[in-house]
């Protein structure tokens, strides 16, 4: 089942379609019990203490509250007064179960976590605006300080404080281990400091027609069935021809071995034949790769003018500063073309087309858009969608997750690993998505599969090499990343 990541205003549009339905309470039962599932597999090794807010974040808090009582699990509640019906409702069907419920108060939540070894947060959800009252700041610093080692926390949809759409975290927000979200993933539980705040992340669909989730979504979140469905599947007749003629094209002295490392990513993404052009002396990584040196960009301009050109182009990667003005030469070609690098320069708006895709990390957004880091790091998606707008195409917009936006809108890609955070690791994504483009696929397939690729090689290059990993360890695991994401396809089209 596809995904979706909503912002605040969409869940509350897909709430209040829910309540026209008549349908709202049963998906805040839903809610709850998915909670208490989630915290039952934990296996809680003492008392819960659930707290309760006064919107319907504190109205599934019942309901998880009641589910775990009625499977032996000792729970308590601790509530703000709330005016919610159903939240009121819950609470009464809580208490028909024996549950008491004791005021929410810096006194009586001292007591409660003297004893609990796990705080279910239901106080705030997607209904909080930032900044924190005092009163309820106060609060959530006292759970903050008491979680530790044996003192979890799960946060019901957002932990409370931080702003669903937001990668920042607010001043006072709770810190929690797992955050259980409904319906949708919130940008605030993937981007950012915000996404270390929620701790592990599980989502909770519950069942509302997909299409009213999608009409409100701001992005998907593929899974890997769907990715896998996007990869080319060959024939027992492919030949080197026909898996892709991919050129990357960049290197400068002093930066020669991103162009190498593209090339290599092209080559263990699939793609046929791979050639490096470039003025400067491009190491010899591998011996599969062709490497093409030009005495000048100029020369290669002409070399190049009447030959036979390739299915897919890479370019940027270490370039230098000719990068633009060989940019504009390879997008007048109007064939399948990464723009990446020293390439991505605002004054090529204008001069891409639909099957270019640009691949900035948000320092290169920031100077696409004439802005700062900063704000392209608060709002991935915003970034990504403006960056798509401004330049057409398909962007990549990298990080711990990238952002894919296209016309048809935004992908969220999975998975990844921290140990990812090193210098080459983009040069190989680049190789990898002309690759993608060198063997059939449109831009935007290409680039959500691309970066899910590269994010699953990640994973298991970084389970191999930790924090130790390089760029070319992610390339040796792209074949089995494709493996895993295909569910082992590759190869068996006959
Ligand atoms: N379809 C779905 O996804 C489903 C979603 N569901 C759930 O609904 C949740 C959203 O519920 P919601 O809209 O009632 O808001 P919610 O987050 O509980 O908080 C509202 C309360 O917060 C308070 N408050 C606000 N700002 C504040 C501040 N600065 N500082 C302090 N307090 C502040 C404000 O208090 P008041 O002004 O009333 O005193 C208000 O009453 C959602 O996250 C999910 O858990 C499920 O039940 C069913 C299906
Ligand atoms: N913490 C992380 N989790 C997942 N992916 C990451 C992480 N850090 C970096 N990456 C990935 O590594 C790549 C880094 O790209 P970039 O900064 O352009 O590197 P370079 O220019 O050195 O090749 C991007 O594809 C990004 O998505």
């Amino acid at each position: 089942m596809p995904q979706w990541v909503l912002a605040p205003e969409g869940a509350r549009r897909v709430d209040a379609r829910l309540e026209r339905a008549g349908l709202l309470d049963l998906a805040m039962e839903e809610a709850g019990r998915a909670v208490a599932d989630h915290l039952l597999a934990a296996r809680p090794d003492g008392p819960v203490l659930l707290l309760a807010g006064s919107g319907a974040n504190g109205g599934d808090a019942f309901v998880a509250a009641r589910h775990l009582r009625v499977r032996g699990v000792d729970a308590a509640v601790l509530a703000l007064p709330s005016r919610h019906p159903l939240t009121r409702a819950n609470r009464q069907r809580w208490r028909a179960v024996g549950g008491t419920v004791t005021a929410l108060g810096a006194a009586s939540l001292a007591r409660g976590l003297r004893t609990a070894t796990m705080v279910v947060d239901g106080l705030l959800g997607t209904g909080f605006t930032p900044p924190l009252r005092p009163a309820t700041a106060e609060l959530i610093a006292t759970v903050n300080a008491w979680r530790g080692p044996g003192r979890r926390v799960l946060a019901i949809d957002v932990p409370s404080g931080l702003d669903a759409a937001s990668a920042l975290v607010p001043e006072g927000a709770l810190r929690a281990d797992d955050t259980v979200t409904l319906m949708g993933y919130k940008a605030a539980l993937l981007f950012g400091a915000a996404a270390v705040h929620a701790g592990r992340v599980t989502l909770a669909p519950l069942s509302a027609p997909p299409e009213w989730v999608q009409e409100d979504a701001l992005a998907a979140r593929p899974t890997d069935a769907e990715v896998g469905a996007l990869l080319p599947v060959r024939h027992a007749d492919a030949h080197k021809g026909t898996a892709g003629r991919v050129w990357i094209v960049g290197g400068h002295p002093g930066t020669t071995g991103a162009p190498a490392l593209a090339g290599v990513g092209a080559l263990r993404a699939g793609a046929g034949l791979v050639t490096v052009h470039s003025t400067a002396d491009v190491p010899l990584v591998t011996a599969e790769l062709m490497v093409r040196r030009a005495t000048s960009w100029d020369a290669w301009r002409v070399e190049t003018e009447g030959a036979s050109r390739p299915d897919a182009v890479a370019l940027g990667m270490g370039l230098g500063p000719d990068a633009a003005a060989l940019a504009r030469t390879v997008l007048a070609w109007n064939i399948p073309t990464v723009v990446d690098a020293d390439a991505l320069q605002p004054e090529l708006a204008g001069h891409g087309h639909a099957r270019v895709i640009w691949t900035p990390h948000p320092g290169e957004a920031a100077r696409l858009l004439g802005t700062d880091t900063a704000g392209i790091v608060r709002d991935p998606l915003g970034a990504a969608h403006t960056l798509q707008q401004r330049f057409g195409g398909v962007v990549v917009l990298k990080g711990g997750p990238s952002v894919v936006a296209h016309a048809g809108g935004l992908s969220v890609a999975r998975g990844g690993h921290p140990g990812m955070a090193t210098a080459g690791m983009g040069d190989t994504l680049s190789g990898i998505l002309a690759a993608l483009l060198g063997q059939g696929l449109s831009a935007p397939d290409a680039a959500v599969a691309g970066v899910r690729l590269h994010a699953r090689a990640g994973e298991r290059a970084g389970a191999r090499h930790g924090y130790g990993l390089i760029a070319s360890d992610v390339a040796l695991e792209l074949g089995g990343a494709w493996q895993d994401v295909s569910g082992g396809a590759a190869g068996e089209a006959w």
